[in-house]
């Protein structure tokens, strides 16, 4: 797994903190990236000491995570709604909660899960935080539309990159079977302004800008942590 950011102290300290606020009878979305794992992990101690919950994950790599973890899963097509959904972020805007994803290409399912949850907890190290979001929007995107909607964010002044693989020739596809689209506005001074002209660009399944999900964050540092809610 990709891990960036903070140490792994900071990281198991904030997933620590928002398995803390899951309760028995849940049905939690199960984010993607490092701090999320621990998160999962510790939710998977919960369960073999006998917290009933259903987790929702939101990638191919959260899956394989909570399987191990021992957590019983279900697609979000089986679950009547989530309660709380527990996710990472790349970059985030404590006042606000708004935030950047995409890191591990998994926005798409981590929106959509996101979205069907009453509550979004986030679980960061301190070196996500910011005042102002500035690193690329990462755009899923068809196959065939890479080339339309590389103008189209030329069009609104950014500078697209496809997001080549690691370990692979050619690009990295999601497990939604789409590329991914790392477009560099610089500072983003109207995120919400920006989100709503990336969601109308035909070819974008979803961009990376998460405004108005976030109910609580929880940051961790080496040596302590704290939750924010909004
Ligand atoms: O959005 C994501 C995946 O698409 C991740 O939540 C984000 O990249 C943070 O990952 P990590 O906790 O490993 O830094």
């Amino acid at each position: 797994m990709k891990s960036t950011g903070g140490s792994d102290d900071a990281k198991r300290r904030a997933g620590e903190a928002a398995a803390d606020a899951v309760d028995a009878g849940m049905v939690i979305g199960l984010g993607t990236g490092s701090t999320t794992a621990y998160a999962i992990e510790a939710l998977g101690e919960a369960v073999d000491n006998g917290l009933d919950i259903v987790g929702v994950p939101t990638s191919f790599g959260a899956r394989q995570r909570a399987i191990d973890c021992g957590i019983d899963l279900r697609g979000l097509d089986e679950v009547d709604g989530i309660d709380l959904a527990i996710d990472g972020a790349d970059q985030l805007v404590r006042e606000t909660g708004v935030c950047l994803k995409g890191g591990g290409a998994a926005h798409s399912r981590e929106k959509l899960v996101a979205s069907a949850a009453a509550e979004l907890h986030l679980v960061v190290d301190d070196t996500k935080l910011t005042d102002t979001l500035d690193q690329p929007v990462p755009l899923e995107v068809l196959p065939d539309a890479h080339t339309v909607v590389a103008d189209a964010v030329r069009s609104l002044e950014g500078e697209p990159t496809l997001r080549a693989a690691a370990n692979k020739d050619g690009p990295v596809v999601t497990d939604n079977g789409n590329l991914v689209c790392d477009a560099d506005f610089g500072r983003l001074d109207d995120p919400a302004l920006l989100a709503k002209r990336l969601s109308a660009i035909p070819g974008v399944v979803e961009h990376g800008l998460f405004v108005d999900y976030t109910t609580a964050v929880s940051v961790g540092r080496s040596d302590d942590v704290s939750t924010t809610t909004y």
